[in-house]
């Protein structure tokens, strides 16, 4: 069972809220959440935002290709990403915006992938402005959950607070065409495979499509509207807590109706280390979080 939790609820810190947070961290790996703050309309209208990028011919995508680039910022085209190696590359498109690296930020001038510019479409006029907003709102929610995930664990309030001062966040659209004629037993909108981070949190425009690979090894759907969030963990916050969080598999194997998701991936600060708190070993999250993207985005793998 997916547990269905309240955020204010949560922020309160309401005893069987946080009873149900402790069970979804360590059971599932995942859960939808309500009451954040965030309105459907507000979701509408930056899922809305993306479809119109979307439904762009190719040659205007094609301005802000990150496959120009030696990161992932701005769109992938069908079939740039293969995040499981068993099967064939996704058939999505993406569009990835990252952090914006303050001037005489410590990490500035370093040509770290993982903190690369924004690129920008001209077109949609307002896609920048709508997408940089609820990047913002979005980092905001993610931090709140981790929060009570922290006291949840016994931890100070503030623990993880301190690691996302400049966080590796990736704020994603994913757009799945419907299933193509020609896909097959390996193709899929997005293969199985589990989150590189620490908490991903996903609003969807509401079309079924996403399923998780439950303890019993069964996959099962999970569908949320938009103003309900449905969230996950990746495999830092899973090493980072010594397996009390799971990174639990999932996958889209995409059906007869385009669907549009919004991940953000909610990564801490570069040198972050997410080895489980007195092993003595050291996992910066940079190295991690490089090595994966590296991985999976083919105009990155090494030739
Ligand atoms: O589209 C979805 O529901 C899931 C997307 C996903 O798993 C991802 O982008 O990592
Ligand atoms: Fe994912």
């Amino acid at each position: 069972m997916i547990d269905d939790l309240d955020l204010r609820k949560l922020d309160e810190r309401e005893a069987s809220e946080m009873a149900k947070l402790l069970h979804a961290i360590g059971e599932v790996g995942f859960l939808t959440v309500s009451n954040t703050g965030l309105n459907a309309d507000h979701v509408r209208n930056v899922i809305e935002a993306y479809r119109d990028f979307f439904h762009l011919p190719d040659v205007r995508k094609k301005t802000v290709d990150m496959a120009m680039t030696g990161s992932n910022r701005g769109w992938g085209a069908p079939r740039s990403e293969q995040v499981d190696p068993k099967a064939n590359p996704d058939f999505k498109e993406v569009f990835d915006c990252g952090f914006e690296l303050p001037a005489g930020n410590s990490y500035a001038g370093k040509g770290l992938s993982v903190y690369a510019p924004n690129l920008w479409p001209n077109n949609p006029v307002e896609f920048q402005g709508i997408i940089r907003a609820y990047y913002i709102d979005a980092c905001n929610v993610a931090m709140r959950v981790l929060q009570a995930i922290a006291v949840a664990l016994g931890r100070d309030k503030l623990s993880f607070d301190r690691a996302f001062d400049t966080p590796m966040a990736l704020l994603r659209g994913n757009y799945y065409p419907e299933r193509p004629a020609w896909a097959g037993d390996r193709d899929f909108g997005i293969g199985a495979h589990t989150d590189y981070g620490c908490l991903t949190l996903l609003a969807t425009d509401g079309v079924s499509g996403l399923e998780v690979r439950m303890p019993d090894n069964s996959w099962q759907p999970v569908s949320a509207a938009p103003g309900t969030f449905i969230i996950n963990f990746g495999e830092m916050l899973e090493f980072w807590t010594a397996g009390k969080v799971k990174a639990t598999e999932h996958r889209v194997i995409g059906g007869t109706q385009e669907r549009i998701s919004v991940p953000l991936f909610f990564n801490p600060s570069y040198d972050t280390n997410v080895a489980p708190p007195s092993s003595g070993k050291t996992i910066s999250a940079g190295d991690h979080l490089t090595r994966r993207y590296n991985e999976t985005y083919l105009h990155l793998q090494a030739t």
